[in-house]
C-alpha cells in the first residue's frame, strides 16, 4: 500500500458565470432564473474557499474554467456570421441558447468526471472518465475540454488514464463524481466505490421519478466501472430514492456524502437503504474497513431543508488526527433545523468533530455547493509529484488568481449582457492569461 492524500479540485469561476434557469430539475437554478449575477463575486468565494482549505493543510488544487461563449454549438445550429454576429442572432432568436454557451457550470468539477484512484484499479494507474453530462443542453459539451484540461493535467500515462465520456445518449447519462463516493480504511488503501443512479434504462420497472429527471443510469455507472478496472466484490450499485429526486434531489451528492469509512446521508436518499448498507459494508470489511453509517432522518431534517441547506452538498474531510471536519455552505447556519442538527453532530462522539463554513452564495443560487465544487483526486506521492504542479493552490497562485479576476471579471452580468460582443472578448483574453498563469499552454483550442 502507498499513502495517498486526497486532492480537492476545486473549480475556477469563469467570467460568464449568469443565472438562466437551465437546470430543470434543480430548485436553486429555476429560482434564480435571469436574476443578475456577480461574477467576480462567484471568482472570489471560491478562491477563498481553495485558499482557507490549503491553508489548513488540506491538499488542493485548481481546475481551470472552460471557454465561452461556446461558438462551437452556436455556429453548429445554424448561427452564423462573425462572432458579433453570432451572438447578435442567437441573442434575438434563441437567448436560452445564448444562455447556454454562455453557461459557467464547468465550475461544478464534481460533474466534470469520475474518478478511481489506483489502489482500486486492475493496471494500477488512476482513472478518469470525462462525465457526458447529457441530460441539459447547457452542460453537454462539457466533456471535451473536461477531457482535455484532465489529460493536460493528468498527462503522464504511467500513472494516469483519462477516458472520453460515455456514448452520448440518454440510455448513458452520466454526471461524473456526484454520483459516486470511494470509502476505505484510507485514501491509499484498496476501496470500495459506491455509484448512484436515478434509472435503468433497460429495466422500465426499476424506480425511476416522475415530475423531474433522473441524469444518472445504472448502465453508465457499470460502464465506468469496466473502464476504470474495477473489482466487482469492491463495487456497489444503488438506486437512488426517485421521491427526492422529484423534491430537487438532482444528484446524489445533494443527499449524500461519504469519506474514509463514513457515509453522512439522508434516510430518504436510497430507494431501499438496506440495500445498500448491507452490501457496502460487507464490501467494506472485505478491505479492512467497518462502515460507520451516520444518518440524519426526516424528523430532524427534512428533504426540503437539506435540498435548501445543502447540508449533504458538504465536503468530509478528514483531518491528520483522524477525525474529520465538514465543510458546509453557510446557508445550513440560517436554517433553524439543520444548525441545531449540526451543533449535536459536531458536540457528539462521532466522527465530525468540526464545521467549516463558507460563503459560496454566487454558486448556491444556481445550485452548487462546497461539493459540487471539486472534484475529489487520491494520489499517491508519485502519482501527486506526476500531475501537473501549476494547479496546485499555494498562497502565491491563490494572490496572483485574484489579481487575474479583479483584472478580467464584471462584477454584474444580466441576461441582455450576453448580447454584449465584448463580454466574449473579455472572456477569451481571461483565459489567454489564465493559461500562462497556470503553466498550461495550449489548454484551451481557441481557434
Ligand atoms: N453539481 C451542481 C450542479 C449545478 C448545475 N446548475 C446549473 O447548471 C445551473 C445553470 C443555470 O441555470 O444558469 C446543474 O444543475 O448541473
Amino acid at each position: 500500500m502507498q499513502p495517498a492524500r486526497e486532492y480537492n479540485f476545486d473549480g475556477l469561476v469563469g467570467p460568464s458565470h449568469n443565472y438562466a434557469g437551465l437546470s430543470f430539475g434543480n430548485v436553486a437554478s429555476f429560482s434564480n432564473v435571469k436574476s443578475a449575477s456577480n461574477p467576480k463575486e462567484a471568482a472570489l468565494q471560491g478562491l477563498a474557499k481553495m485558499r482557507a482549505l490549503a491553508g489548513r493543510g488540506f491538499a488542493q488544487a485548481v481546475m481551470p474554467p472552460q471557454a465561452r461563449p461556446n461558438f462551437r454549438l452556436l455556429r453548429s445550429i445554424g448561427f452564423t456570421g462573425t462572432d458579433a454576429e453570432v451572438l447578435a442572432r442567437a441573442y434575438r432568436e434563441s437567448p436560452v441558447i445564448l444562455a447556454c454557451a454562455y453557461s459557467a457550470s464547468p465550475m461544478w468539477t464534481a460533474n466534470a468526471a469520475t474518478v478511481s484512484p489506483s489502489a482500486d484499479t486492475l493496471d494500477g494507474r488512476v482513472h478518469f472518465t470525462a462525465a457526458n453530462l447529457n441530460n441539459k443542453l447547457h452542460r453537454a459539451m462539457e466533456h471535451q475540454q473536461a477531457a482535455r484540461t484532465l489529460r493536460a493535467i493528468f498527462a503522464d500515462a504511467a500513472h494516469f488514464a483519462v477516458h472520453d465520456a460515455l456514448p452520448l445518449t440518454p440510455a448513458f447519462g452520466d454526471e461524473g463524481a456526484a454520483n459516486h463516493t470511494r470509502f476505505g480504511a484510507s485514501h491509499g488503501d484498496r476501496g470500495v466505490e459506491l455509484f448512484v443512479y436515478g434509472r435503468v434504462e433497460f429495466d422500465p420497472s426499476a424506480p425511476s421519478p416522475k415530475k423531474y429527471p433522473a441524469r444518472q443510469t445504472l448502465e453508465a455507472s457499470q460502464a465506468i466501472a469496466r473502464l476504470h478496472g474495477l473489482h466487482g466484490e469492491r463495487t456497489v450499485f444503488a438506486s437512488q430514492n426517485p421521491d427526492v429526486i422529484d423534491q430537487g434531489v438532482f444528484h446524489n451528492d445533494v443527499i449524500a456524502v461519504g469519506n474514509g469509512n463514513v457515509l453522512f446521508y439522508h434516510e430518504q436518499a436510497f430507494a431501499d437503504e438496506a440495500t445498500v448498507l448491507s452490501p457496502l459494508r460487507t464490501a467494506m470489511a472485505g478491505v479492512g474497513a467497518e462502515l460507520n453509517a451516520v444518518r440524519v432522518d426526516t424528523g430532524q431534517v427534512s428533504v426540503a431543508d437539506a435540498v435548501s441547506s445543502y447540508l449533504f452538498n458538504s465536503q468530509l474531510l478528514s483531518k491528520p488526527d483522524g477525525s474529520m471536519a465538514l465543510v458546509v455552505p453557510h446557508e445550513c447556519a440560517e436554517n433553524e433545523a439543520v444548525s441545531r442538527y449540526l451543533q449535536g453532530l459536531v458536540a457528539g462522539a462521532g466522527p465530525v468533530n468540526e464545521l467549516i463554513d463558507f460563503d459560496l452564495r454566487q454558486s448556491m443560487r444556481n445550485g452548487g455547493g462546497p461539493a459540487c465544487l471539486r472534484l475529489r483526486v487520491a494520489l499517491t506521492g508519485a502519482e501527486a509529484a506526476a500531475m501537473h504542479q501549476g494547479v496546485v493552490m499555494t498562497e502565491a497562485l491563490y494572490a496572483t488568481l485574484v489579481a487575474w479576476v479583479e483584472k478580467h471579471y464584471r462584477d454584474q452580468v444580466e441576461p441582455k449582457d450576453l448580447a454584449d460582443p465584448q463580454l466574449a472578448i473579455e472572456c477569451m483574453a481571461a483565459l489567454e492569461d489564465l493559461e500562462r498563469i497556470l503553466g498550461l499552454p495550449g489548454l484551451y483550442d481557441l481557434a
